[in-house]
């Protein structure tokens, strides 16, 4: 696949055949960070074509307003607000601007954070640092931050984590998946805590989806992902939003602490080569 095939097409997005019902999210708003992105822009898409309100937040202004603008020209309530959830004022900012609109979203989807691939013996400091402030530190921001207008407002909440396939090696990018099994234990943990406040967590472990976030994976590399799960494929990104819809919406009322797998079995099965694969495990 090349470089450009990877972008998500919004007149496919918007017309995408769906399991949910229309207006099934009406009445809901729903903030994704990661909004812009690949599987953050088809949760979005999906959403907002079930009714959400939704509110899209990233790092990038361009490429916020694009999506914004596709999906409000099909008719969906769409806007979007700049955050780097790296940054601790950052995230408090965003809420700060959303609690000013008089916005409470009722679902959050964490779906911003990424890695690079690199063996682990050669991270820096401030590589390791960064891979877990993003996917670590900046889920946990947004996800207080969250809560804590819920708890203050007496209102229930349901947040969606996407983390990665933690229990196989993942060889490359060691770094993520350290920090997303931290993400799936908080999230356990809070599924027990929060509770009482009405807020489910839960998580999804997508397998290789083809994303633009793949742009930081040499084609070579890329190539080998069909073979990291017993169903030889890729994922789409609209796979991994009806799971979002889900785990999010009234369906899973029920349901926290999980982590669904989204990822044809390769939390069974598969080898992931995001950088080349060592000589010792060729024969
Ligand atoms: C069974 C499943 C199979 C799945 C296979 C694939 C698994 C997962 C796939 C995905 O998740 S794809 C979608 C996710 N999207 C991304 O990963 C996006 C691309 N990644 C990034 O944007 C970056 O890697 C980032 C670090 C997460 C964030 O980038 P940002 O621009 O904010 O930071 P930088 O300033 O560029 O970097 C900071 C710091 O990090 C180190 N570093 C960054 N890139 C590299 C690299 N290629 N090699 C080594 N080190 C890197 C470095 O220390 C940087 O600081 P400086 O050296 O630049 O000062
Ligand atoms: N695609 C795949 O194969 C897999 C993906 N995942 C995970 O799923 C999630 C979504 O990935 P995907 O859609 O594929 O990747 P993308 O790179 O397409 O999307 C990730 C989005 O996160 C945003 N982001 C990154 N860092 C920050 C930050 N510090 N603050 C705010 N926003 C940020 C980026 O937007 P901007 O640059 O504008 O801020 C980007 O749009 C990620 O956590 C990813 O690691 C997990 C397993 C497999």
């Amino acid at each position: 696949m090349t470089d450009d095939s990877l972008d998500l097409d919004d007149s496919a997005l918007a017309e995408h055949p769906t399991v949910y019902a229309v207006g099934s999210f009406s009445g809901h708003t729903a903030l994704i960070s990661g909004g812009a992105g690949g599987i953050g822009r088809a949760s979005a898409w999906l959403l907002g074509r079930l009714g959400a309100r939704v509110i899209l937040a990233g790092r990038d202004p361009g490429k916020l307003d694009a999506a914004v603008a596709a999906m409000r020209g099909r008719g969906l309530d769409a806007t979007s607000h700049t955050v780097d959830i790296r940054e601790p004022d950052s995230v408090s900012a965003l809420f700060e601007r959303l609690d000013q609109e008089r916005t409470t979203p009722d679902l959050l989807v964490n779906s911003a954070g990424g890695q690079f691939p690199q063996p682990a013996i050669d991270f820096s400091e401030k590589g390791w640092n960064t891979v877990v402030n993003t996917n670590l530190n900046g889920t946990w921001r947004m996800m207080q931050a969250a809560a804590r207008r819920w708890r203050d407002q007496s209102k229930p909440g349901a947040i969606v984590n996407i983390v990665v396939v933690t229990q196989q090696g993942l060889y490359g990018v060691a770094h993520t998946v350290a920090a997303r099994a931290g993400v799936i234990a908080l999230s356990e943990n809070l599924a027990v805590e929060w509770a009482p406040l009405k807020i489910r967590v839960n998580c999804i472990a997508p397998g290789a989806i083809e994303t633009p976030g793949w742009r930081v994976y040499k084609p070579e590399q890329r190539e080998t992902y069909a073979r990291s799960n017993p169903m030889m494929r890729a994922g789409q990104a609209w796979e991994i939003a009806e799971a979002c819809a889900y785990l999010g919406g009234a369906a899973a009322d029920f349901v926290t602490g999980e982590t669904l797998h989204v990822a044809g079995g390769s939390q069974l099965w598969g080898e992931t080569w995001t950088i080349p694969r060592p000589g010792y495990f060729k024969s």
